[in-house]
């Protein structure tokens, strides 16, 4: 038994999420979660809501409420929305509690005892339209590097690239739309990041297994044009954590506040705090400090590609920079982009499928199934209306839903609702097991490489082979002429939904349950198939489970699509 310790990318508070921000970091990462579970591994698995910085400030005024109230209700809806995906979170913290605020505030006194961090005096852009200096976020302009029109202040979504507000041509406040913007004098806190280009350079390429994705964009940015820059710390606003050192003021800082993406990573560990806080656990030291314990935990972060670049390179300086045993992260998956019938998904415009809209028309599992079997790893990934039902349908209707609906049903009707009794395996029974030995060792190879598609196509091969032999021994037809032969093919299919059920579960949580439930048995991991299929023994009752997946009709798919059309309001 390992221990592990797991976060996803704590998605930002400024409303409900869209699928690609599922299947961007928190899905995948419940998937390892239950997996690692499964597998019989210590597992801590935490995410959060990421609060702080002018978006949430500008969705908040728009809502009416003050900042303070708006994230705690959206804290809310979405800790809601992510037990509706049965996201299996240890703890699902807040950026803006206090232990974050503490720890933030902890990590920039050592950083600047470390000579990690320098005050710039700067000119930033103000707004006159607005009355406010204009944070990253808030000024759009034509990116310098790819001529990308929408390039935000802080980055392009288009080239990843990270930039200056300054960098953009043409900028204008995404606030009120004004191009009245002028430079003013203003002073910041900047991460020397530079400074640790050469350690952090060794640390990313010792990094050979990690996904190239990964190291490529970290490599871009230590080594693309001057090499990696000092980033800004601070910022002018009023809604995040003050700047202080510790518990100390800070001279020439009052009023501001540190920018959200040096306190959103610092969260990963506030995360385990408040997680003993809440009686979840005893001892989150273990998991986070390598001088309490934590040395034999691997710790794997779960991102969207426009995430990495924070993770690789800012958070890393944030935690090597301080000079104290703080766990580094071992292992980062990151994942390219999901995109939306020929377009981006998009919160702010409202464009594509949002995660509460996604659970009122069909459940979790539809979902989970369908976005981690297409998961974008090698590439961007699209959803469309028809690639969803047809996936939908043929995966998990035909194949797998078919499968535990013939067999149990047959089974009712022939020798009642307990496994019956009779027959010994022959050849091809045999050859299915060690097929399927074959296959769940590379199921979870996949799994333990966190290679999703891989992992999600073999378990769909698990689930034809179940349904090729029970084609090919046609217990129907067999019962005519030899019952007994029969009942050793339905015993066997029997057997079979409870390892498809032990097998799919970090997929498909909810169905694995009815089928285990179904079966009245547990989800045990089957280390040895061979055994695992004659587990229900003879005699074991089961009842035959309700439709386990309906099919998307040609009119769902046309009303859903023509619903998600346009944007939201
Ligand atoms: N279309 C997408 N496909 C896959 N992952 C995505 C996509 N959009 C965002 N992500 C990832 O989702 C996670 C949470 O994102 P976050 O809440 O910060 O939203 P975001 O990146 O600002 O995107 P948006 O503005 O579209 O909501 C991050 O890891 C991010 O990289
Ligand atoms: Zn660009």
């Amino acid at each position: 038994m390992a221990r592990h310790l797991i976060t996803s990318a704590i998605p930002y508070i400024n409303g409900i999420k869209h699928l690609g921000n599922l299947v961007g970091s928190q899905l995948p990462a419940d998937l390892y979660a239950r997996y690692l579970r499964d597998r019989g591994h210590e597992v801590l698995f935490l995410c959060a809501t990421d609060e702080h910085g002018t978006p949430a400030e500008i969705a908040a005024q728009k809502a009416g409420k003050p900042v303070a109230e708006y994230c705690e209700e959206m804290h809310a809806v979405q800790a809601e929305i992510a037990e509706g995906f049965g996201l299996s979170f240890d703890h699902f913290g807040r950026s803006s509690s206090d232990r974050n605020k503490a720890l933030t505030q902890h990590f920039a006194a050592r950083l600047d005892a470390a000579g990690l961090i320098r005050e710039v005096s700067e000119r930033q852009m103000y707004s006159n339209a607005d009355g406010r200096f204009l944070p990253d976020r808030y000024i759009e302009g034509t990116c310098p590097n790819c001529g990308f029109e929408s390039a935000r202040g802080d980055q392009c979504d288009n080239c990843t690239k990270q930039l200056d507000p300054v960098d953009l041509i043409d900028p204008r406040s995404t606030i009120s739309g004004s191009t009245d913007l002028e430079m003013r004098e203003t002073k910041h806190l900047y991460l020397r990041q530079s400074a640790m280009k050469d350690e952090l350079s060794d640390w990313i390429d010792r990094q050979a297994d990690w996904p190239v994705l990964t190291t490529s964009i970290a490599r871009k940015w230590l080594h693309d044009g001057d090499g990696l820059q000092d980033r800004g710390i601070t910022r002018d606003l009023d809604w995040g954590v003050p700047v202080q050192k510790g518990d100390q003021p800070w001279p020439g800082m009052e009023g501001k506040v540190f920018y959200v993406w040096f306190d959103a990573p610092i969260e990963y560990i506030a995360s385990a705090q408040e997680w003993v806080d809440a009686g979840k656990g005893d001892d989150w030291e273990r998991w986070w400090r390598t001088d309490r314990g934590a040395d034999d935990v691997r710790y794997t972060q779960f991102m969207g590609k426009d995430n990495v670049p924070f993770h690789t390179l800012g958070f890393p300086v944030t935690i090597l920079g301080s000079g104290e045993p703080w766990k580094l992260v071992d292992y980062i998956k990151s994942f390219n982009y999901l995109n939306y019938d020929g377009g981006q998904f998009s919160t702010s415009r409202g464009r594509g499928v949002f995660q509460d809209q996604a659970l009122e028309i069909l459940p979790a599992d539809y979902w989970r199934w369908w976005l981690l079997s297409r998961a974008p790893e090698s590439g961007d990934s699209e959803f469309t209306w028809e690639g969803f039902q047809d996936g939908v349908n043929k995966d998990l209707a035909d194949v797998l839903g078919n499968f535990v609906s013939r067999v149990t049903k047959f089974c009712r009707s022939k020798f009642g609702e307990t496994v019956p009794e009779g027959g010994e395996w022959g050849a091809r029974e045999h050859a299915l097991a060690e097929d399927l030995t074959r296959r769940v060792a590379a199921y979870a190879r996949h799994m333990d490489a966190i290679e999703v598609r891989k992992a999600a196509a073999e378990l769909r091969g698990i689930w034809v082979a179940g349904n090729e032999y029970l084609q090919a021994a046609a217990p129907w037809a067999t019962f005519k002429t030899d019952p007994e032969i029969a009942a050793m093919q339905v015993r066997l299919g029997l057997n079979l939904i409870r390892l498809y059920a032990a097998l799919s579960e970090p997929f498909i949580p909810f169905a694995a349950r009815a089928m285990a439930g179904a079966m009245r048995t547990d989800l045990g991991w089957p280390d040895d198939v061979t055994g695992a299929l004659g587990a229900l023994p003879p005699g074991h009752a089961f009842t035959v489970p309700e439709v386990l997946f309906a099919k998307i009709t040609d009119e769902q798919r046309a009303d859903w699509a023509a619903r998600f059309a346009g944007t939201r309001a």
